[in-house]
């Protein structure tokens, strides 16, 4: 899992669906191929999410295809944080899976990115040192990730050092990150809060780029930044 974009040294695993060889209509025959998995990349049925002992949210049926976008909705407190720590193997609550596997297992954690809002970064790397080293962790190229910070507005921090950076630049830092390597599920809290107008644009269309590859994404906003995606709403019901 990648976690604020530097957290993990596991690979990604893609999910595939392998079709067997096989005779069409008509006699031709055709060879064993590749294709997407439809299973769903989340799952969960509905349950009740606990803080500290006691019922906080009534969670409905979690389920996100490949290219579903989950908007996570509730006011303040509701519960969207704790849920997507949930979502990321980070606390226990629910029967979740993730590609068929618990949140925090291996399986999981592997095609698994988690975007939370105090993005943390290496300290001692530059954004694009970072960035590269985040790929090559994932023996993913590292152009998209350059790419994507670019877009983000980035390009005159590329060379610069974390702490040198802005929250809402750190942010975009640890979105690249996330969205560049492409992972079946990316969780992002909250990633419009501390962008300005153009870089909020400019994640929208990171978001749908990513949808359209075939992620699934669970994103929380207050906002309504996600207007123009085909987005299902999920909404945290006090328990
Ligand atoms: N470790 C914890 N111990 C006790 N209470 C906690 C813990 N973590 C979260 N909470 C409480 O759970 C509730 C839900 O918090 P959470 O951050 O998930 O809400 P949220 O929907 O993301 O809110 P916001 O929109 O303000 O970000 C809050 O009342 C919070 O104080």
């Amino acid at each position: 899992m990648v976690r604020a974009g530097y957290g993990s040294l596991l690979k990604p695993v893609a999910p595939t669906r392998r079709v067997r060889a096989g005779t069409r209509r008509g006699g031709q025959s055709y060879l064993p191929v590749m294709l997407p998995a439809t299973a769903p990349i989340l799952a969960a049925s509905p349950f009740t999410l606990e803080v500290a002992g006691r019922p906080l949210a009534h969670v409905p049926d979690l389920h996100a295809l490949p290219g579903e976008v989950l908007h996570l909705c509730g006011p303040n407190g509701a519960g969207k944080t704790t849920l997507l720590r949930v979502l990321a193997g980070e606390r226990a609550g629910g029967e979740v899976r993730v590609l068929g596997s618990a949140p925090g297992s291996r399986g999981a954690r592997a095609d698994t990115a988690w975007v939370p809002t105090d993005a943390a970064l290496p300290d001692d790397l530059t954004v694009a040192e970072g960035l590269t080293f985040l790929a090559a962790l994932w023996s993913r190229p590292a152009a998209p990730l350059l790419a994507l910070a670019q877009s983000l507005g980035l390009s005159r921090w590329l060379d610069a050092w974390p702490a040198e950076l802005s929250r809402g630049t750190r942010q975009k830092v640890a979105l690249s990150g996330a969205l560049g390597l492409g992972c079946a599920l990316t969780l992002l809290d909250e990633p419009f809060g501390t962008l300005d107008t153009a870089s909020r644009a400019a994640l929208l269309d990171a978001v749908r780029a990513r949808a359209r590859a075939g992620g699934a994404l669970v994103v929380t906003t207050h906002g309504e930044e996600l207007t123009g995606l085909p987005v299902r709403r999920v909404t945290l019901e006090p328990a």
